[in-house]
């Protein structure tokens, strides 16, 4: 997306042609910061301390950090070791398997000698195919606020609510529930979007607000709690949110808190959408609260807030007492009888077996709803 006058994706190749330069979304919106990350350690750092951060943009990370071992050493036992290494940096987004499952399958059949250049060119087509994939996703997602503009008077606003940031800086480009947001806004209808903080790391307000104010989004900041209020008294037309793993049947693991979002569009009949490209469908499980690994963080995420000084100094601030523990589970599971429908590349799924396999029918084997 645009930054300024410059167009940025979140990851690219540095002009060296080796390592990968990444925009460090931990300094977001204050800092626009730009690392370089030199080898699959770094990227493996870069992953599990959010600096990126949002399944597909996970998923290519660890691409391009198999790619970066390969230059360093393109031994079976190198490829296994970061398969595991990236592996390990974080459990809930199943793009990250996605991605290393990709890589490693593609690499393995190869001489050790062609890896590198093998490695380096798939991830920048992962890369380059997530963009399309966040394209389809707006297509498909723009068609739903086109008809709830249609309901409206003439110049009357579409009201979105959205949970933590499932953006163009949780993706490659474009984004996946904002997507649909974008094409709206340029194609003119008048969309306000209600951006939760997302607490306690706060990607609404750092980052999603960042994205509504670079890109021109009319948009509010509310708290995480203010949701269910404002969709009792009419002021939500729709929910659009991301996800870091769909199940086979449409259960959807997302970021903590959109489980009580879900529930509280139901009790209202406030439609809730889940846009996602295919690669967060995990087909081997069915019952996401059974079967999805919940990312516990560390308590200070809680406890502490990131914000700038009155002098414009970055810094943390501890917001409860010393001697208090936080818990602090990262993601939660909304099953998908509360799910309105899945926004994919190919189209709007009913969140349940049929509904998925109906679009692709080719991963019905594989399933296991
Ligand atoms: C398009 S995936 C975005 C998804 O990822 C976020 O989690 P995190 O920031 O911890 O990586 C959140 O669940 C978003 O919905």
């Amino acid at each position: 997306m645009n930054v300024g006058d410059r167009h940025f994706r979140t990851i690219w190749l540095n002009e060296d042609g080796r390592s990968v330069d990444i925009i460090d979304q931990r300094w977001l919106p204050h800092e626009l910061r730009v690392e370089t990350l030199k080898s699959a350690n770094d990227a493996a750092t870069a992953i599990r301390d959010m600096w990126v951060r949002g399944a597909p943009l996970i998923g290519v990370t660890a691409a391009y950090g198999v790619a970066l071992q390969m230059r360093t050493d393109p031994s079976d036992v190198a490829l296994d070791a970061v398969w595991d290494t990236l592996h390990a940096t974080r459990p809930t987004a199943i793009n990250l398997k996605w991605a290393l499952d990709e890589m490693r399958a593609l690499l393995r059949p190869l001489p050790e000698a062609e890896r590198a250049a093998a490695a380096y060119r798939r991830a920048s087509e992962l890369a380059d195919e997530d963009v399309e994939l966040n394209r389809g996703i707006g297509r498909n997602g723009l068609a739903l606020i086109r008809a709830i503009a249609a309901r409206k008077k003439p110049g009357e606003t579409v009201n979105i609510l959205t949970h933590c940031n499932a953006g163009w800086l949780a993706t490659v480009d474009y984004g996946t529930a904002t997507a649909p947001i974008y094409l709206a806004l340029e194609e003119g209808i008048f969309v306000h979007v209600y951006v939760d903080e997302t607490r306690p790391r706060n990607q609404g307000a750092q980052l999603t607000a960042w994205e509504m104010a670079g890109h021109g989004v009319p948009h509010t900041l509310i708290v995480d709690n203010a949701g269910g209020h404002l969709m009792q008294r009419g002021a939500i037309d729709m929910v659009i949110v991301g996800t870091d793993r769909t199940t086979a049947n449409g259960d959807v693991c997302n970021k903590i808190g959109t489980y009580l979002k879900a529930l509280a569009a139901y009790d209202n009949h406030v439609p809730f959408y889940v846009a996602l490209p295919s690669p967060t469908i995990d087909w081997t499980i069915a019952d996401g609260l059974r079967d999805v690994p919940i990312e516990e963080r560390d308590g200070d995420e809680v406890s502490l807030v990131w914000g700038r000084a009155p002098d414009g100094t970055l810094c943390q601030v501890r917001i409860s007492p010393d001697a208090t523990g936080a818990a602090n589970p990262a993601f939660d599971v909304t099953p998908a009888r509360l799910v309105t429908g899945l926004i994919t590349e190919r189209g709007v799924a009913e969140a349940s077996a049929a509904g998925l396999k109906a679009l692709f029918p080719e991963k019905a084997k594989a399933s296991a709803a």
